[in-house]
Formats: C-alpha cells, sequence, structure tokens
C-alpha cells in the first residue's frame, strides 16, 4: 500500500522527486515506486528504466569513475546525516539525463523516514544554470585574463592557505619569484602586443615546468609567483633553477625576429614564526639580489 496522497501532492511539485521503496536495511533507496511528472519533464527516465538503485547509478553517472565517487559521496552524506541525527542527507551531482544532456542537481533524501517506514522521498533540484555562472564567476575572478595563470588574489588565497597549513602541520613550502628581465626594452622595441605574447610564453612554460599541486600566479605586470606546497631549500632551488633554463630555452618569435627572454628568480621558503608578509619581503630580496648579481640568475 503506498500513499497516494502524496504522490499526488508529489506530481505537482516543480521540482523532479522519486519515492523509493527500501528493501534493505543500510538506508539507501532501492526500487523506485514513484516518480512525479517533474522528474519525468526533466530528467526522464521511467520506472521501467531505473528499477533499482543499481539501474539509476549506471543511467545517472555513466562513466564509471565518476560513478564510484558519486556513490562515496552519496554514502558519506547519508553517513553524517544520521550521526548529526539530521532528517536528510544531501549532496549534488552532475546527472545524466535520458536526453544525454548532464545537469547539476542537488539531491536530498530521507533518511528517517519515521513518517513512512521503508519509504524514501528523493528530490532532485537542478542547480545546472547557477552553477555554471558560478563556476565563470569564479575563474573570472581567480585568473589572470592575459595568461590564464591565477591573478593575485587567487595566489594571496593560496599562499594564506599555505601559511595556514605549514603553521598547523609544519611542512615547509617555498615561494618562486620570476621577474623577466629587461620587459620594457621587449616592450619598447617591439611593441606591447609583443609583450604580451612573451608574457603568455612565459606563463605556459613556467605551468609546464610546474608540478601538479604548484600554484603559477601572475603577480604584477611582469612578475610571476610560484607557491610550491611541500618543498624545502634544495627542491626550490632546483626548480628555480629548471625554470630560469627553460625560459632562457624558449625561442620568440615575432615579425621575422627570434629572441629568448631571461628570468631573473628569488626563492623564500617557510620559517617557524614568519609571516606572509615577511616571507614575501624574504622573496622580494632574494629577486632583488638575483637583478643585483647581473639578471638571469637564481638567489635565495
Ligand atoms: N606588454 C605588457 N607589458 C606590461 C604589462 N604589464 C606591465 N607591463 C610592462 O612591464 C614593464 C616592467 O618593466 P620594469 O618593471 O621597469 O622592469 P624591466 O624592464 O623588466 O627591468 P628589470 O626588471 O630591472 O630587468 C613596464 O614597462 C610595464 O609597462 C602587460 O600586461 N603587457
Amino acid at each position: 500500500m503506498y500513499p497516494t496522497a502524496i504522490f499526488e501532492f508529489l506530481d505537482v511539485i516543480p521540482i523532479p522527486a522519486l519515492a523509493a521503496e527500501m528493501t534493505g536495511d543500510d538506508n539507501s533507496f532501492n526500487h523506485p515506486r514513484f516518480l512525479n511528472a517533474a522528474f519525468l519533464a526533466q530528467i526522464g527516465y521511467t520506472l521501467d528504466e531505473i528499477p533499482d538503485i543499481e539501474r539509476w547509478f549506471e543511467v545517472a553517472y555513466p562513466d564509471p569513475v565518476m560513478r564510484a565517487q558519486v556513490r562515496q559521496e552519496w554514502y558519506q552524506a547519508i553517513h553524517e546525516s544520521l550521526a548529526q541525527g539530521r532528517q536528510i542527507a544531501e549532496t549534488s551531482a552532475l546527472i545524466q539525463c535520458k536526453s544525454g544532456q548532464q545537469r547539476w542537481f542537488v539531491v536530498t533524501a530521507q533518511v528517517r523516514p519515521e513518517s513512512m517506514p521503508n519509504m524514501h522521498i528523493v528530490t532532485f533540484r537542478d542547480i545546472h544554470d547557477l552553477k555554471m555562472l558560478s563556476d565563470e564567476n569564479h575563474f573570472l575572478s581567480h585568473t589572470d585574463q592575459l595568461t590564464h595563470v591565477s591573478n593575485r588574489r587567487a595566489g594571496q588565497q593560496r599562499l594564506e592557505a599555505e601559511h595556514a597549513r605549514f603553521t598547523q602541520a609544519a611542512v615547509p613550502f617555498a615561494l618562486i619569484m620570476c621577474d623577466v628581465d629587461h620587459f620594457k626594452s621587449i616592450n619598447d622595441q617591439m611593441g606591447h602586443v609583443c609583450g604580451d605574447y612573451v608574457l603568455r610564453k612565459i606563463a605556459e612554460t613556467l605551468h609546464m615546468h610546474a608540478g601538479n599541486l604548484d600554484e603559477v600566479v601572475r603577480w604584477g605586470g611582469d612578475e610571476f609567483l610560484l607557491v610550491v606546497p611541500a618543498t624545502g631549500v634544495e627542491e626550490a632551488a632546483a626548480l628555480a633553477e629548471q625554470l630560469r633554463m627553460a625560459v632562457q630555452s624558449l625561442n620568440c618569435s615575432w615579425e621575422g625576429q627570434t629572441f629568448s627572454p631571461t628570468l631573473s628568480v628569488g626563492c623564500a621558503v617557510s620559517a617557524p614564526g614568519q609571516s606572509v608578509v615577511a616571507l614575501l619581503k624574504t622573496v622580494d630580496a632574494a629577486l632583488y639580489a638575483a637583478k643585483q648579481q647581473g639578471r638571469n640568475a637564481v638567489c635565495f
């Protein structure tokens, strides 16, 4: 016997919902028994196509890696909700609808259906358009528009996060500050557009040589900062030298001329009790020393 009055009510709300019968005892929904009109219109699968939760996971998340991740996030959300005595569990997921379109939804399920034992109501709120806008906004506010590496704001956030981690866990991190040598002359002799092209080539090169977790930041006009996690003096020095050499061997071609820019590079490694501001001053001083040494050099 199903509570048909509830199903009639669900049928008129504009949010996709399903009711599923629980045959196991693990608080997961197992067998969808009812899909409301909004579910059929927006997500599209019918009861025949999703007879149980396994099939639902297969059709909604066709990529096995993503499916495993969603499944893990979902069971974790249920576990946390139960531990906190909450009535619902919630997660967001990119669902493949029957039309083939993938859209982001917030999936919410009852985890304590006391009023309807063995029956769960699951709703799917479509947040796709909002999420796309928010992702774009995040990209624009954290990315340098010319070089597409992180902008200073993102770099500052990353720097503060690394510093907090260092304060808690004492794993040192390094800063590598790179400044293009005589960049003004490149602009003056070959034009600002050529200068832009050189900045893009250098950013690309730094990004290529940086590790996966390293943040490459356009810190200012012709200055790039690398925030390198879990790195001591020797590794930072080796990476800085690698970056210097990579830029020195770049072949930039512009209006028939070929040239190689060079970098002066300063390095600093976090020290106990040192603030972010003090660490930035240290790396600036190291960069200044590299310029003083005649440029195209690395200094600590
Ligand atoms: N093309 C281009 N130039 C920029 C941009 N941002 C800043 N600049 C220029 O970068 C130049 C930086 O020059 P300076 O800081 O004087 O240093 P430099 O000529 O590289 O000399 P050293 O650093 O002492 O070797 C200035 O001429 C700025 O106008 C940009 O987005 N595009």
